[in-house]
Parts: C-alpha cells; structure tokens; sequence
C-alpha cells in the first residue's frame, strides 16, 4: 500500500551550456519525484525541455501535484493502473514519465527484479549497453577531441549541426576529419543532430556533399525544419545512412496518447531510425511498445536522456536494456552535468554497465543535516576525468 509519494526540486549547473538549434540550457530544472510503499522507495525525474517535446516547467509542477496527492492509499499496481487511464497526463509527458519511474521502480524493488527485467520479462534485456559521446555544437570540437573519444572506447560521436549554416557546417566537418589527425582512419562514425534546422533544399545538397567527400556519417537526427513523411521519405531515399526523427515524434504522432499510440504504423514515418526520449514520450513502458512496433517494421531505435538527473537516466538506461537495440543509444550525458542527486550511469569503455540489483539502480545521495525544501545536489567529477565538451565556450552559460 502506497503511504506516501512526494517531489522536490532540483537545480543541476551543467559544465558547459548546452547548444543546439533549437536553443539550449545551462542549467537542468526539475523535481525528484518518489513514492513510498512497504518500507520500499521508488523514485523518478521530472525535468520538463519543451525544445524536445515536453510540457513547461509550470505544467509539469501542477500536473505532479495533482498525480501525487491521488496515489495514498492505493497499491502500486492499481497506481499504475490509474496512471494508465488518466487522460489528463497526454499534455504532460515528462511528469507521467516521472511518475511512472517511480512506480515502476518501486514495483521492481518489491518483487526483487532490475527494472529493465521487470520491464521486458519475455524477452532478453542487456546489461550492457553501447553509448554514444556527445560532443556538443560542431564548432566548438577540434580534432583532438574525436580522437580522446576514439581512445575511450567511443565508436559513435555525436555532433550538433545546424547552429551555423550549412556552408559553415561543411568546412567544419572537412576540417575536423583531415589526415593526419583524424582521417580516414579512425574508426568512428558521426552522428549529426540539426535539431530541424534545414530546408528540404539546404538538407538535400548538405547529404549529397557529405555522399561524395565520403565523410563517415552515422546518421542525422531530425534534418528538417518541416519534416512531413513525404520530405523525408525522399531525402531517406537519397542518405545511404539512417535518417532519424526525435522531438518531430511526440507531437506528430500523439504517442502521448497510449490509445493513438497502439493505431501508429511507424513504417510511415519516412525514415530509418526513431530517437526515443522516454521523458518527452510520457513513459517507460509505452516507449517500449512503440520501439518493439519500430523495431518489427525494420526501423531502428535509439533511447536517449533529456540531459536529466541521476533519477531519470538510470530508469531510461534501464529502458534501453529492455529493448536491446544493437546499435549505439544516447545515454552518456551524465558527464555534462557539474552537479547530481546521486550516483549516475556513467560509460566505461563506450558502455554503460546496469546493475543485476533491483529497481532502477538510483540511490539518492543521503539528506544533507539542512533541511533547504530543495533536493540535495552533490558537485561531481567527470569519472573519466575528461570533459565532454573541453572545446565549448564557457561564455555561453
Ligand atoms: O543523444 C545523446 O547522445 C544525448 C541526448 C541529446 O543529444 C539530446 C537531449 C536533449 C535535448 C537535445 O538537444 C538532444 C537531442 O536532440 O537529441
Ligand atoms: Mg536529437
């Protein structure tokens, strides 16, 4: 029986502002959401990024308020339930996300099992999952930075296009991968994200450059500023990469919406991989159900953090071992934050390890003796003792 669910809020500085086309933070804003039940805590993370899909921070707070103060008294499975049929939460995604975190992680605690197991019981979860770096904004990564990430175990590095334009862009990439340093060498591919920066026609002639110089691209995230099926269909016909939506997939295809979600073909979407952010999706479970449909249709799926705290990273880790997607997943950005609210996934060697302990694997850091209304925050160290982004300016924070 559920005794108590509560959250307080956080405040995380990030090491180096945050930048992409669609703006970006030095700071992540949220709230560690918990519930308590049976002398067990399950906990989760709202850290609302309208940029990537999600609900304001206004909307997420009342919407917490109003799913916490219903929860007493319930058990976790009929909080789920509940959960499940409110209606109400479609329009706040990040705050059903942390909800259903904490219940979930609560659920797993009690019947002992991790959370990507109690997830995916029928089919075979991953404890150890291949990351991408992300290096931030194109212009501010030097060659040298791609060979550090090379040498931790990084095969794909994750760039920011689109904040210049697609000449600057350009030049920037060919000088970034010229012999001897990096050149045709190093075994890495891009991942490039425009954050819909491009026309149809900008993202056509940049694909058909990037074709003939031969540069080793992984993919692009959402290239288009319109990104109607049929664009996207023709430019996919074009990339001999993967083409991926990201913050274009919550609002166009209602997933918020558990019912439309079920009615979705994502075959239709025009592309060859889904970008997955459980936090702008509105859940664990129904991000699960829309990458096993990708998944079945031939698209590929990539989970990714909204840059949150330790509470939300390890539960969307634990999501990404549920679904066991081969390729590289979006989950090594706990080295952006200066701050945590307790240990946090971090990669060793390109991978993220998850614990074979139940629940998500958050802990938070114990209570400081003040009692300060906000949730304790600890400065912590990149582990690897590298900056993830060494070459961003300071200045823009
Ligand atoms: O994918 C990753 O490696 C990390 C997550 C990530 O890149 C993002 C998280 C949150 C906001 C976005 O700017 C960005 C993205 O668009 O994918
Ligand atoms: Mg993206």
């Amino acid at each position: 029986m559920i005794e108590h669910a509560g959250f307080r809020p956080y405040e995380l500085p990030l090491r180096h502002a945050w930048n992409s086309a669609r703006g970006g933070f030095a700071q992540r804003c949220g709230w560690l959401v918990w519930v308590e039940a049976d002398g067990l805590t399950g906990y989760g993370d709202c850290a609302p990024l309208p940029a990537a899909g999600t609900e304001t921070h206004e909307a997420a707070g009342a919407a917490l308020a109003r799913l916490t103060a219903s929860l007493p008294g319930q058990d976790v499975a009929t909080g789920l339930a509940a959960l499940d049929a409110d209606g109400d939460t479609s329009e706040t995604p990040a705050a059903r996300f942390a909800l259903e975190c904490a219940l979930t992680d609560l659920a797993s605690r009690h019947q002992g099992l991790s959370l990507r197991d109690w997830l995916a019981p029928d089919s075979a979860p991953i404890a150890r999952i291949s990351v991408n770096a992300m290096l931030g904004p194109l212009g501010t990564v030097r060659g040298e930075d791609l060979v550090t990430r090379h040498a931790q175990g990084f095969r794909v590095l994750k760039l920011k296009v689109g904040v210049e334009t697609p000449a600057s862009d350009l030049d920037a990439l060919i000088a970034l991968m010229r012999p001897p340093l990096v050149g045709a060498g190093l075994d890495v591919g891009l991942r490039l994200d425009a954050n819909g920066a491009w026309s149809f026609d900008q993202a056509r002639r940049l694909i058909e450059r990037l074709i003939q110089l031969r540069l080793p691209i992984e993919s692009i995230e959402e290239p288009l500023t319109e990104p109607t099926p049929e664009r996207l269909a023709a430019l996919q016909a074009l990339a001999p990469f993967p083409l991926a939506l990201d913050e274009s997939l919550p609002a166009r295809f209602a997933t918020h919406d558990t019912s439309r979600l079920a009615g979705t073909d994502p075959a239709q979407f025009g592309v060859r991989r889904l970008v997955l952010k459980p936090a702008a999706l509105g859940g664990l479970r129904r991000t699960l159900e829309l990458a096993r449909r990708a998944q079945a249709a031939g698209i590929e799926v990539v989970v990714t953090s909204l840059v949150e705290s330790a509470a939300g990273l390890w539960p969307t880790a634990q999501l990404a071992g549920a679904i066991a997607s081969p390729i590289p997943q979006g989950l090594a950005t706990a080295d952006w934050l200066a701050a945590d609210l307790g240990r946090a996934p971090r990669p060793c060697a390109g991978r993220l390890e998850l614990p074979d302990r139940s629940g998500s694997g958050f802990v938070p850091w114990p209570p400081a003796s003040t009692d300060s209304g906000t949730q304790e925050a600890r400065a912590v160290e990149p582990v690897s003792g590298d900056d993830p982004n060494p070459g961003a300016n300071p200045s823009l924070g």
